[in-house]
C-alpha cells in the first residue's frame, strides 16, 4: 500500500514551513575540511535535522497548493508524498540523550577556524527573493533563533573524546539521508511526467509564468537539498577519502580541462549512438590545463554535458546526418578574477529570436516525441537521452546560479549559437534561499 500523510503530520509540516530556509555557501561547506570530527559532524547533523525538514515542508505546501489543478495530477501527488515521507523520517529520528557536559562542549567553539569564514554573502546571480516562496510571517523569533544556534558549520571543542552515542547518531542520520536521497532520485522525471499529465488534460502547449517560476523554485530547492544531503553523506562516510582535494562532494581543485574533455567525450558518444554516426561532429577545447578552482565536479559535468549535447544535435540536424564532415564546435575557457567562463560556440543554425525565451521554460523542446515515461519506470535505470524533455537548459542554468554563476545563450539564426557558462569562483555566495 502506498504511504499517506496523516493530518497530524500535515500540521507539523505547516509549522516547519513557517520558518525560512537558511542558505549555505560553498565555502562554508568546504570548511569541514577533509576529516571533520564526530562532534563537528554532530553539529552539522543537528543543523540539517532542522534545516532539511524546513526545506521539505515548504515544498510539500507548495506542491499541494499548485494552481489550475496541477496539484491533482497523480505524479505531482506522488512527488508531494515523497517529500512528506522524507520530512517524517527526519523529524521522527530519535535524538541521543546527552549529558549536560557534552551538550555544553558541543556549543563551545573550537579556536581553530576564524568565524568570519562562516559568513555567506548574497548570491550575485539572484535577485532578492527570486527563488523564495517564503513571504515572511512576522515571526521574528525564528530568525533570531536561526542566527544564534542554527549554524551549519560549527567546529566544536575536540580536546577530549566524544561519547559513542554521537558517532552512532551520525551514522543513523547519514543512513536516513541516504534513503531519502534515493527516494528522491526520480523527482525531476516524475514532475516532468506530472506536467505532461496536466498539459494533456488541459490541452496546454506552453506553461504559464506562475508554473514556470514554481518549477524554477522547486528544482533550485532540490539542487540545494541534494547538495546538503550529498555533502553530509560523503563527510560522514570517511572510509572513502582517497583524494585530499575533496571535501565531501566538493573538489577544491576541479581541473576544468579534464572535466570538459570528459564531457565532450560523453556527449559525442551519446550523439554517435543516437544518430548512428560513425563519428560525431568534432569539438575543439581551448583551456589552460592547469586551470582549477573549487567547485562540485558533478554539477559542472552536468552543465557541460547538457549544453554540448544541444550543440551536437543542432549541428547534426542542421547539416544532415549523412554528412562526412561537420563544422567544429568550439569550447573556450577563460579565467577571470570573478568568474571562470566557458563559451560553447556551435554552427548548428541558431535559434529564432522569438524562441529564445522559450528555451528557458520547462517542456520546451523541438524533439517531436518526448520520451514517454511509465509512471512506475525504474528511475535508477534512466539513461540520459540525446534530448527530449526540454529540461537541459533551464536546469543547467539553475546549477550555475546555485553557486553564484549563470548561463546565457546568444544565437545567430541561420548560423549558430554561443552558450556562455559563467562560474563564480569567489565561492562565498549563499545558496539561493528557498
Ligand atoms: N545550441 C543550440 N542550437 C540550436 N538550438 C538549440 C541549442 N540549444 C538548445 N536549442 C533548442 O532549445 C531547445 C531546448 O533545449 P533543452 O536543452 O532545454 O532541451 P532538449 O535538449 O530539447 O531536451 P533535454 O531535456 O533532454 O535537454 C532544444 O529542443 C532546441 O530546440
Amino acid at each position: 500500500m502506498s504511504w499517506k500523510a496523516s493530518e497530524r503530520l500535515m500540521e507539523t509540516i505547516r509549522h516547519y514551513a513557517s520558518f525560512p530556509a537558511t542558505g549555505v555557501s560553498l565555502r562554508q561547506m568546504v570548511q569541514f575540511g577533509e576529516k571533520p570530527s564526530t562532534g563537528t559532524l554532530f553539529r552539522a547533523s543537528q543543523f540539517l535535522a532542522e534545516e532539511l525538514p524546513i526545506r521539505l515542508a515548504h515544498r510539500v505546501q507548495e506542491l499541494q497548493t499548485l494552481p489550475d489543478g496541477l496539484n491533482e495530477m497523480p505524479s505531482v501527488k506522488k512527488v508531494a508524498d515523497w517529500y512528506a515521507q522524507s520530512f517524517e523520517e527526519l523529524t521522527s529520528l530519535p535524538r541521543p540523550q546527552l549529558s549536560r557536559e557534552v551538550r555544553e562542549r558541543l556549543m563551545r567553539p573550537s579556536k581553530k577556524v576564524p568565524s568570519y569564514l562562516s559568513e555567506a554573502t548574497p548570491n550575485p546571480s539572484i535577485e532578492e527573493g527570486q527563488y523564495s516562496s517564503w513571504s515572511g510571517n512576522g515571526n521574528g523569533w525564528s530568525r533570531g533563533k536561526s542566527l544564534a544556534t542554527r549554524r551549519y558549520f560549527a567546529p566544536v571543542d575536540d580536546t577530549a573524546d566524544w561519547p559513542p552515542e554521537l558517532q552512532l547518531y551520525n551514522q543513523k542520520f547519514a543512513q536516513t539521508l541516504h534513503r531519502i536521497k534515493r527516494r528522491h532520485d526520480g523527482v525531476v522525471t516524475t514532475m516532468a511526467q506530472g506536467i505532461l499529465e496536466w498539459k494533456r488534460r488541459r490541452q496546454r502547449m506552453i506553461i504559464d509564468n506562475n508554473i514556470q517560476s514554481f518549477l524554477d523554485r522547486f528544482y533550485m530547492s532540490r539542487i540545494g537539498i541534494r547538495m546538503l544531503i550529498g555533502q553530509h553523506i560523503a563527510l560522514t562516510d570517511q572510509s572513502h577519502y582517497r583524494d585530499p582535494s575533496y571535501v565531501g562532494i566538493i573538489c577544491t581543485k576541479t581541473y576544468v580541462r579534464d572535466l570538459a574533455q570528459e564531457a565532450i567525450e560523453n556527449a559525442r558518444f551519446v550523439c554517435e549512438d543516437h544518430y548512428g554516426l560513425f563519428e560525431a561532429p568534432k569539438i575543439q577545447l581551448v583551456c589552460d590545463p592547469n586551470l582549477n578552482f573549487m567547485y562540485v565536479p558533478g554539477h559542472l559535468s552536468h552543465m557541460l554535458f547538457e549544453t554540448l549535447k544541444n550543440s551536437l544535435r543542432a549541428v547534426v540536424e542542421t547539416h544532415g546526418q549523412d554528412k562526412q564532415e561537420f563544422p567544429v564546435t568550439k569550447v573556450i575557457v577563460a579565467e577571470g578574477k570573478e568568474d571562470i567562463t566557458i563559451k560553447i560556440s556551435d554552427e548548428g543554425g541558431g535559434i529564432p529570436r522569438s524562441a529564445i525565451p522559450l528555451v528557458w521554460t520547462y517542456m520546451y523542446t523541438t524533439v517531436d516525441r518526448t520520451p514517454n515515461l511509465d509512471p512506475d519506470f525504474d528511475k535508477s535505470d534512466f539513461k540520459a537521452p540525446m534530448a527530449g524533455f526540454g529540461y537541459g537548459l533551464p536546469i543547467s542554468r539553475l546549477y550555475a546560479r546555485y553557486f553564484g554563476g549563470d548561463l546565457k545563450l546568444i544565437s545567430m539564426e541561420g548560423y549558430g549559437t554561443d552558450v556562455y557558462l559563467h562560474l563564480n569562483r569567489l565561492s562565498s555566495s549563499s545558496e539561493p534561499l528557498q
